[in-house]
Parts: C-alpha cells; structure tokens; sequence
C-alpha cells in the first residue's frame, strides 16, 4: 500500500519526539496502521537549528501555511501550540481535506467545538490524545473504555511542570526558579511557563477531560482556576502534620443541578494514591458509577511519552482513513446533537471541605471568636491546631480543618474572620477533598 504523508507544523519538543519514535518504531508502527507513516514536510521557523531528530527526507519551510496547502500532505501534525496561528492552520488543513492531529490542549479547550464542526463539515477528523496528560491514553479511555458508564467525578494532576515544582520545592528543598527553569530545559513547560504555574493548562486539560466524561460542551471560562503560586511551606508543613499532601488538582463532579469544574491546590489524605504522584508524572482518576474508582498513571510532558500520543492518534487516523465522518467515535463522546444542557456551577455554590490558616493574636478567647464565626455560618471543624507563638511573636497560626460546607458560606465566613480585631492579615484558604 502507498504510504500515508504526514506534513508537521512545529519541530520543536514533541515534534522532534514525533519524528524520532516513527524513525525508530516504523516496523511496529506499520504492522500496527497497516501502512507506513512517514513524515514528507515540515514546518520550523528556524530550519538552520540543530534538532534532536533526523530530517532526511523532509522537505522543509519556514512557511506552515505552504505544508497544510500541499496537495501530497494526508495527516496535518500541529505541534506549533497557542491559539494564533495554530487555529487559522488547522482549520486551512480540514478545508483541504486533511486529517489533523494535534497536542494543543489551549486550541481544543477554547476552539473545540468549531474546529470539530469544521471537520465534520470536511468528512476529515481531528485527533487530540496528547492534548491531556501527554502519553497517558486518558482521552481513549475516557471516551471509548467507559462508555457503559456514568461518570461521577474525575480528578487528575495534569500540569507535569507544577507537579514537579511542587514535589522538588517542597519535598526536596529546592527554589521555585530554578526547578522552573530545569523544567523548561526539560521540554515540560508551555512556551508561556505562567500558563503552567498559575493553572492556565492545566484549566485547559481539564475543560477537555469533563466534556469527554460528561458530554458537555467544550466551556474553558467556567472552569474555576487558582495556581500553585500561593502555596508556602508553611502551610506544606501543616498540611503534612495533619496528615495531608498539597497537590494541584483539576476536578469534575456531576452534582446536583449541575458540574463542578475546577482546578486548584488540593489537601489529599496522604495515603491517596494521588498524593503520592510526584515529579512530571500525571493521574487522572476517573469514577464510573459501574466499574468504581480507576487510575491513569504515566509521564504528562517530555518529548517522547507525549509523541507516543500523537503517533498513536496517527496510526489510529489511518486504521479509519475512509470512514464516513458520523462513523467515527465521537469528538467529546457524545453524539454532538445529545450534549447536555445541564450547567456548569458557580464556584460559590460548589461543596467541598477546607483548610484554613489565620495568624491571631496570641491572647485569651481567640480561639473561641473563630469557631463561633465558622459556627454562625454552620461550618462544623474537624481539627485545629494552634502552635506555640515564636518568642517575641505577638500572633500565633492557627490552622481549622472543617467539614464540607459551600463555598459561599465560607466566603462570608473568611471574610468576617478577617474582620476579627485578633486576627491580622488574610485567612489562607487550601480545599480538601478526600476522593473516595
Ligand atoms: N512539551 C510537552 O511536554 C507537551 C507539549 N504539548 C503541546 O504540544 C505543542 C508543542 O509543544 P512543544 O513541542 O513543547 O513546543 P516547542 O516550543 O518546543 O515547539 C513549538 C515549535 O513550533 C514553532 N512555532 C512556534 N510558533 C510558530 C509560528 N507562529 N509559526 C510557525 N511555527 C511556529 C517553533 O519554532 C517550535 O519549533 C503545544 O501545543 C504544547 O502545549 C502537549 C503535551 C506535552
Ligand atoms: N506544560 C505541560 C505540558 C504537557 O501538557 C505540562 O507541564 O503538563
Ligand atoms: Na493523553
């Protein structure tokens, strides 16, 4: 059989991976698609660079727009990522009957449901498996090996960059900016490292994870989002002694009347085996109503495990290269035309349980001002510690771990405690979920 081009946008991490494992895997690959898939051309705004894969073979431009016009081009790769151009290309690709495979999670999340439209309309299909938790086959799971279930909740660390600024700041002492910068020259950041740090991505990712779960439109701006930027030692340290592990989560529930998207930094019982995912390593635990708690484990960045997900979507392109478009799994899972209506909640009317830290003033009847606060707005504590005062000190931490209670209550809580003449500075406010 002839053999299928593959045209790239994009030559850096993951594209180099992409060309390195089909060079390297081409006998597995093509006893598995049936056909060999080489790639013929390729895009990169500096061709002179040196790159960590072979470009023999490949006709190369600096001009993306020349690969996705090229009739002799079948499968676009677009490994370019962010919105512009990436979107304008892709979309070019499908209008001329290509077959588009990318691992850009900021594309599908905030341009998904038109770029899916396009292809239907094109009888082509777009595949985006590297786009959440980079090799881990989440999407295929999600969308094809639960299919008789319901899905009560999903939870995952699906940031690789935070993930591993977190376990190396805190568990091995390190400093923020040069565990950042490692991870740069790693290849795990976004080219914006922000997008990783203050929980952009990982809304991203997400966004994705939820609609393929719940059928769901693709919907980025509900999604509640903090980053790790405000998590300290401090508060590590108190975490660790009540027996939790901070860790930054995106999050899905169905609730009642509705779904709770979010992604912030989570207390987990430190026996959770999400707690215990450290480094670049992602998890993404997905709950069925039938076949109860499951776990997705494996790298979420780098090179190679994220190109092992699109070279897997371009053998899967090939397998059903002639399929009629409404043959094929649907996009988010869900037939397009039976999406649920249901809402994404507001953040205020989503129940979970806290931590929270206040620095009081070191004197008789604090601790009873506090709890009655949190009483008056029925929050119910589970435990508190309050520490010694550090000699000289004139306030002491103390540190609340309560039941579940909604948000807004507990808003309208921390902000009266703020007001508490004891009380000096901003209550800190970390989730707690025990995702059982
Ligand atoms: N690096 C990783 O671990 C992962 C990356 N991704 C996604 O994969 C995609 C690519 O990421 P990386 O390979 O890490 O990025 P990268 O920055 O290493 O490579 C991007 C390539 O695109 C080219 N490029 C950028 N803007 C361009 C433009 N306007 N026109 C033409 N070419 C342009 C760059 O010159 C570079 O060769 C992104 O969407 C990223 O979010 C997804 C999962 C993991
Ligand atoms: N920057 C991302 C790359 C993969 O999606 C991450 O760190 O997870
Ligand atoms: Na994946």
């Amino acid at each position: 059989m002839k053999p299928v081009n593959v045209g790239m946008l994009g030559l850096g991490t993951v594209g180099s991976g992409v060309v390195n494992i089909l060079e390297r895997n081409a006998d597995v690959i093509n006893r598995r698609a049936g056909r060999e898939i080489r790639v013929t051309h390729a895009s990169a705004r500096h061709p002179e660079r040196p790159r960590s894969c072979r470009l023999e073979g490949i006709r190369l431009t600096t001009d993306p727009f020349e690969v996705v016009d090229d009739p002799e081009v079948e499968i676009i790769a677009e490994l370019i990522g962010g919105h512009e151009p990436a979107r304008e290309l892709v979309l070019r690709a499908l209008d001329n009957g290509k077959h588009v495979i990318t691992a850009n999670k900021a594309l599908i999340a905030s341009h998904g449901n038109e770029i899916f439209a396009r292809a239907r309309e094109n009888g082509v299909t777009v595949a985006f498996e590297a786009a959440v938790a980079g090799g881990i086959p989440i999407i295929k799971a999600v969308r094809e090996a639960l299919t008789g279930n319901r899905i009560e909740w999903l939870a995952g660390i699906i940031n690789g960059t935070s993930n591993y600024i977190l376990t190396e700041m805190f568990y091995e002492g390190r400093q923020f900016g040069d565990v950042l910068a490692e991870a740069q020259r790693l290849g795990y950041a976004e080219a914006d490292p922000s997008f990783d740090v203050d929980g952009t991505d990982a809304a991203h990712k997400l966004t994705i994870l939820a609609s393929i779960a719940f059928g769901i439109p693709l919907q980025y701006d509900k999604v509640y989002v903090e980053g790790i930027d405000h998590i300290t030692r401090e508060d590590v340290a108190f975490a660790e002694e009540l027996g939790f592990r901070i860790k930054h989560l995106g999050m899905a529930f169905h609730e009642e009347g509705g779904y709770a998207l979010r992604v912030h930094p989570t207390l987990l019982p430190r026996r959770h085996m999400l707690a215990n995912v450290d480094g670049v390593m992602n998890a993404v635990m997905v709950k069925g109503d039938a076949v109860g708690p499951t776990l997705y484990y494996g790298a979420g960045a780098g090179a190679e495990p994220t190109a092992s997900a699109v070279v897997a979507d371009m053998i899967d392109v090939v397998r059903e290269f002639n399929l009629e478009p409404e043959n094929r799994v649907p996009y988010l899972a869900f037939h397009t035309e039976s999406l649920s209506r249901e809402p994404v909640l507001p953040m205020r009317d989503v129940e979970t349980a806290y931590y929270l830290r206040l620095s009081a003033r070191d004197e008789p009847g604090v601790l009873a001002d506090v709890t009655r606060v949190l009483g008056d707005f029925g929050i119910s504590i589970e435990a508190i510690i309050q520490k010694q005062p550090q000699a000289g000190a004139e306030h002491v931490p103390i540190i609340l771990l309560t039941h579940r209670i909604h948000e807004r209550h507990m808003d309208a809580a921390i902000e009266r405690l703020e007001h508490l003449e004891q009380v000096d500075g901003r209550v800190v406010r970390i989730r707690v979920e025990s995702l059982e």
